[in-house]
């Protein structure tokens, strides 16, 4: 188990150190275009998810939202205080 700002600092290192088989440095190589595509995908299964699936599906569905926001982030060089500045 991680937290948002775990997560964050974990993906910002594999883009730097670019590990073999990390999906993250993989999505970052696709670009932003394809990272918000995942994005809406992402969010289209939370929402089915929260319909009709069930709570403990729609965390997970979630949990990868937020993964694929924090891949656009970082493909960005958007930090977390960016980000909290507006909530
Ligand atoms: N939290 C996540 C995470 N959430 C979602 N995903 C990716 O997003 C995809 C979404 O799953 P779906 O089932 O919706 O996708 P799918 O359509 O079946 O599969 P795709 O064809 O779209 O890949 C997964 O296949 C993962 O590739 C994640 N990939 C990585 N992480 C974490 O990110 C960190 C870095 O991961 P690596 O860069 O892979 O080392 C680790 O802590 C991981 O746990």
């Amino acid at each position: 188990m991680k937290t948002f700002d775990q997560l964050y600092a974990e993906l910002l290192d594999k883009a730097a150190t670019r590990p073999e088989g990390s999906g993250t440095v993989a999505e970052l190589d696709r670009g932003v275009h394809f990272i918000g595509k995942k994005i809406v995908e992402e969010a289209a299964e939370v929402w089915m998810a929260a319909e009709h699936e069930g709570d403990a599906r729609a965390a997970e569905e979630i949990s990868q939202l937020l993964y694929h926001l924090q891949v656009l982030m970082v493909a960005k060089g958007i930090t977390l205080d960016d980000v909290y500045a507006h909530l």
